[in-house]
C-alpha cells in the first residue's frame, strides 16, 4: 500500500488519482490524522503502508508570497517535517519519495544550461537571495542528504490540461501582466507517473530533476495557448523584473533552467517540454469543466 502525505493538495491529489486509476491501493494522510511532528505518531498513521510519499508543505496561497507572511508553517511544512517523514521511513525501512522544487535554483550554469541534481542550490539561505518559500525547501533538501531508500523529486511550475489556480497556463490566462522568464516546467501528469515509476520500478534512489525536457520563454507558452485557441488575449507584459517586484510581488521569484538527462537515463517518463505543452493544451478542458474531472 501507499501512503500519501498531504494527498489533498493539488500535486497530492494527482498523483492519488494516478495510483487509484492505475488499481494501486493508496491511502490519503493529513494533518488531521496524526501529529506530523512526532514520529511515533506519523508512525502510528503510516501503519503497514510499503511505500510512501510526502506531498505535504506549505507553499502559500495564492503563491509563494504567501509564505514571506507565514513563516513558522512554512519551515515546518518544508524543513522540518521531511526531517521526521525520514526518520519514521528509517526506522519502519520504508523506500519513498519527498515532493522539492525546482525553485532552489535561479537562471542558468554559467555555460548557459540546466542545472544538473549536483549544483548546489543557488536561490536559497546560503546565498541569501531567495524567496523564504524557495530557502525553505532548499532547507529541506539539506535535511535528507542522508536519508535512506528516498527519491528527492523536483517539480518544477506544474502544468496540465485543467484549468485551476495552481496551473501555470491557467495563471498565465489569469494574471493581469506577466514576467518575461525562461523557465524549464513539469507536466503534472507526467510527474505523477514519476512517482508511479519511482514505486514499481526503484531506479536508483537519489535527487531527480523531474522536469520536461528543455526551456520555454513565457511568450512561447502564451503563444502556444493561443495557437490552440484557448484565449484570444491580448497579454500585457511587465516591462522589467524590478517593475514586476514592485508592483505585483513580495518575494523574488526563482526562474530557471534545468537539465533532466539523468531522470531520462532513468527511466522517467518526461516529454520534451513543447510536446508536454502541446499534450496539455490539446486537452484543455475549462475551470468548470475540470472541476472533478480526475
Ligand atoms: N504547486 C507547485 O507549484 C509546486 C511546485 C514544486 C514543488 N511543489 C511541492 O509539492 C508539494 C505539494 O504542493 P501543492 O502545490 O500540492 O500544495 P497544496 O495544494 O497546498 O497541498 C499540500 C498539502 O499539504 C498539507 N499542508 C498544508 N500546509 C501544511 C503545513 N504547513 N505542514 C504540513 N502539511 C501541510 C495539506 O494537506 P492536509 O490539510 O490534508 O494535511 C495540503 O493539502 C509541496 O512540498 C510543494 O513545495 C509544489
Ligand atoms: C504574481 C505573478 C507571477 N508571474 C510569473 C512569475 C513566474 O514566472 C510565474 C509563476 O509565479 P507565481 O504564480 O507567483 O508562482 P509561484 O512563484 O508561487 O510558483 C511556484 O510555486 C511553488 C509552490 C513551486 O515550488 C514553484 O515551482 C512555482 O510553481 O508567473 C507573472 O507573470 N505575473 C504575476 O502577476
Amino acid at each position: 500500500m501507499i501512503v500519501v502525505l498531504g494527498g489533498s493538495g493539488y500535486v497530492g491529489s494527482s498523483i492519488v488519482n494516478l495510483l487509484a486509476s492505475r488499481g494501486k491501493e493508496v491511502r490519503v494522510l493529513s494533518r488531521k490524522d496524526c501529529n506530523y511532528y512526532d514520529p511515533a505518531s506519523l508512525g502510528d498513521a503510516i501503519g503497514n503502508a510499503d511505500f510512501v510519499i510526502n506531498a505535504a508543505g506549505y507553499t502559500g496561497r495564492p503563491n509563494v508570497d504567501a509564505c514571506e507572511l507565514h513563516k513558522h508553517e512554512c519551515l515546518m511544512g518544508n524543513a522540518v517535517l521531511p526531517g521526521v517523514v525520514k526518520e519514521v521511513c528509517a526506522t519502519k525501512k520504508l523506500p519513498w519519495i519527498q515532493i522539492s522544487s525546482g525553485c532552489i535554483y535561479t537562471g542558468t550554469r554559467d555555460d548557459g544550461t540546466g542545472f544538473t541534481e549536483l549544483d548546489p542550490p543557488n536561490f536559497s539561505f546560503r546565498y541569501n537571495n531567495c524567496s523564504f518559500y524557495s530557502g525553505t525547501k532548499a532547507l529541506g533538501e539539506e535535511v535528507l542528504a542522508d536519508a535512506e531508500d528516498c527519491y528527492i523529486l523536483r517539480l518544477r511550475i506544474p502544468f496540465e490540461n485543467l484549468d485551476n489556480p495552481r496551473n501555470y497556463l491557467t495563471k498565465l490566462l489569469r494574471y493581469q501582466r506577466l514576467l518575461r522568464a525562461t523557465n524549464s516546467l513539469t507536466f503534472l501528469d507526467e510527474f505523477a507517473e514519476s512517482c508511479l515509476h519511482c514505486a514499481e520500478n526503484r531506479p536508483e534512489t537519489g535527487i531527480y530533476n523531474v522536469t520536461n525536457t528543455g526551456y520555454v520563454t513565457t511568450d512561447e507558452v502564451v503563444e502556444r495557448l493561443k495557437t490552440h485557441g484557448i484565449t484570444d488575449k491580448e497579454f500585457q507584459f511587465f516591462d522589467s523584473e524590478e517593475e514586476f517586484m514592485q508592483t505585483a510581488a513580495k518575494a523574488a521569484r526563482s526562474n530557471c533552467v534545468m537539465n533532466n538527462q539523468k531522470a531520462i537515463a532513468a527511466g522517467f517518463p518526461l516529454s520534451e517540454v513543447h510536446e508536454a505543452l502541446d499534450k496539455a493544451m490539446a486537452n484543455w478542458m475549462p475551470e468548470a469543466a475540470a472541476t472533478g474531472a480526475k
